[in-house]
């Protein structure tokens, strides 16, 4: 087959319907030689039945599936087997094989009926072995290795097969946290060859992590195929799984990272509530109002600080001013603002120095204000006793509720301002 100048895979308008159950519609997309695609989406959407499909081992409906140009029809058994390698969800392996034995199997599309492996199979065989680092394990039952060992057997089978194409259907269900990671790893330097990968993944994090391009199928058809950002948003994953997310990027580990969390009910949305703080003070006091889906500002932060990271991650409006530097006229202004419109401001256990005085007088324009006080003010004064002066001031005022960080948090379970 001719694979040069050619998509991989072109999945035009497939569909499989089994009586009167419609499982897949109208998937189209295109592969090209190097994409490393991940298929996620929730139980039930579809996938595996697309993989199996796409590999010419389910009865596709309607639609056609053509691999480097040619329609999957018109191929062969053993030709097919010689494009696309498929490590199905759930492989028995038979009793008695040795690791070896399985991997070699994965060359039976070169051999002809009445040949044995040659040399050059075991060379290959060997060859991803040491790939996915089983090579030791070669002549071991592979009813005496560990899910993760049988995995990566069974991974190097499939490489054995030396296909263009490769289709893992969760190859790394049930596996710990550093074989999951190898999964991908070893399916991205594959990619980097020159070969295409589609893998059904649950995990989406990883998926995001390692894939080049994610496809989103939810109900039986692509709800969204592009990169993981553009795929891996809130509001796709509230369409696909019914989630409440925040999706961003992990400041730690440069990823993209999700955040789910238990939907809240519709009272507290049109609430205004603005939150002073700064320096990591408010993060947990943003994230738990923004579970609860009040409408937030907060501020006035300083630039690089967690609480601005924290800000961005939830979407909450944030006013942000300039690292080490005294709060300005115009974000004290803005600040003022955001108070004096909110229904509620929380003013969290912040630290006070000269930079940050701004928002300890603005304070004093909320309408109600919950103090949060963990730390007393004398511990959390660095501007030789003008905040603790403030500080006792505003304390003084009607309008304000003192609460520690834990009574708030469980005031705000429990029912809310
Ligand atoms: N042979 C079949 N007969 C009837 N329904 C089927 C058949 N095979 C699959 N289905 C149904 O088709 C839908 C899609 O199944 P599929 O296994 O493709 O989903 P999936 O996205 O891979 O799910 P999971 O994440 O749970 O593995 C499911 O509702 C399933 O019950």
């Amino acid at each position: 087959m001719n694979t040069a100048n050619q998509p991989a895979l072109t999945v035009a308008n497939v569909g499989v319907t089994i009586g009167d159950k419609v499982i897949l519609r109208d998937v189209s997309f295109t592969a090209n030689p190097g994409e490393f695609i991940g298929i996620i989406g929730p139980n039930g959407a579809g996938k595996s039945t697309l993989l199996r499909g796409l590999r010419g081992m389910g009865a596709i409906t309607s639609g056609d599936i053509k691999v480097f140009g040619q329609s999957v029809r018109a191929i062969g058994d053993k030709e097919l087997a010689r494009i696309i390698a498929y490590m199905q969800q759930e492989v028995n392996v038979g009793f008695g094989f040795t690791a070896l034995e399985v991997v070699l199997s994965g060359r039976y599309p070169y051999l002809k009926w009445w040949q044995n492996e040659q040399d050059k199979d075991y060379e290959i065989a060997k060859q991803y072995m040491a790939f996915t680092g089983v090579d030791a394990l070669a002549e071991k039952s592979v009813q005496q290795v560990s899910g993760g060992e049988r995995q990566r057997i069974l991974l190097a089978k499939v490489l054995a097969q030396e296909t263009p194409l490769i289709f893992l259907d969760e190859p790394t269900a049930s596996l710990d946290l550093v074989y999951q990671e190898e999964i991908f790893r070893y399916c991205q330097i594959m990619c980097q060859k020159g070969k295409t990968v589609l893998i059904i993944a649950h995990d989406i994090k990883l998926a995001a992590k390692f894939c080049s391009r994610l496809i989103l199928l939810a109900g039986g058809t692509i709800l969204a195929d592009g990169s993981p950002s553009e795929v891996i948003t809130a509001q796709h994953l509230q369409k696909a799984y019914g989630l409440h997310s925040d999706v961003f990027i992990n400041k730690v580990t440069g990823n993209l990272d999700i955040h789910t969390y238990e939907a809240a009910g519709t009272v507290t949305g049109k609430l205004l509530v603005h939150v002073i703080g700064g320096g990591g003070s408010a993060g947990y006091i943003l994230r738990l109002l923004h579970e609860k889906s009040y409408n937030l500002s907060g501020g006035v932060f300083q630039q690089g600080d967690t609480d601005a990271d924290v800000a961005l991650a939830f979407g909450v409006q944030a006013i942000v001013g300039r690292p080490f530097c005294i709060i300005d006229k115009t974000k004290g202004s803005e600040n003022r603002e955001k108070i004096l419109a909110a229904d509620v401001t929380v003013l969290s256990n912040l630290y006070y120095g000269q930079q940050n005085l701004d928002n300890l007088e603005a304070a004093f324009a909320a309408k109600k204000l919950i103090v949060i006080e963990d730390t007393a003010i004398e511990e959390r004064d660095f501007t030789g006793g003008r905040a603790t002066a403030l500080y006792r001031g505003l304390l003084k005022q009607p309008q304000v509720v003192v609460l520690n960080s834990v009574q708030f948090a469980e005031q705000i379970a429990r029912e809310g301002f």
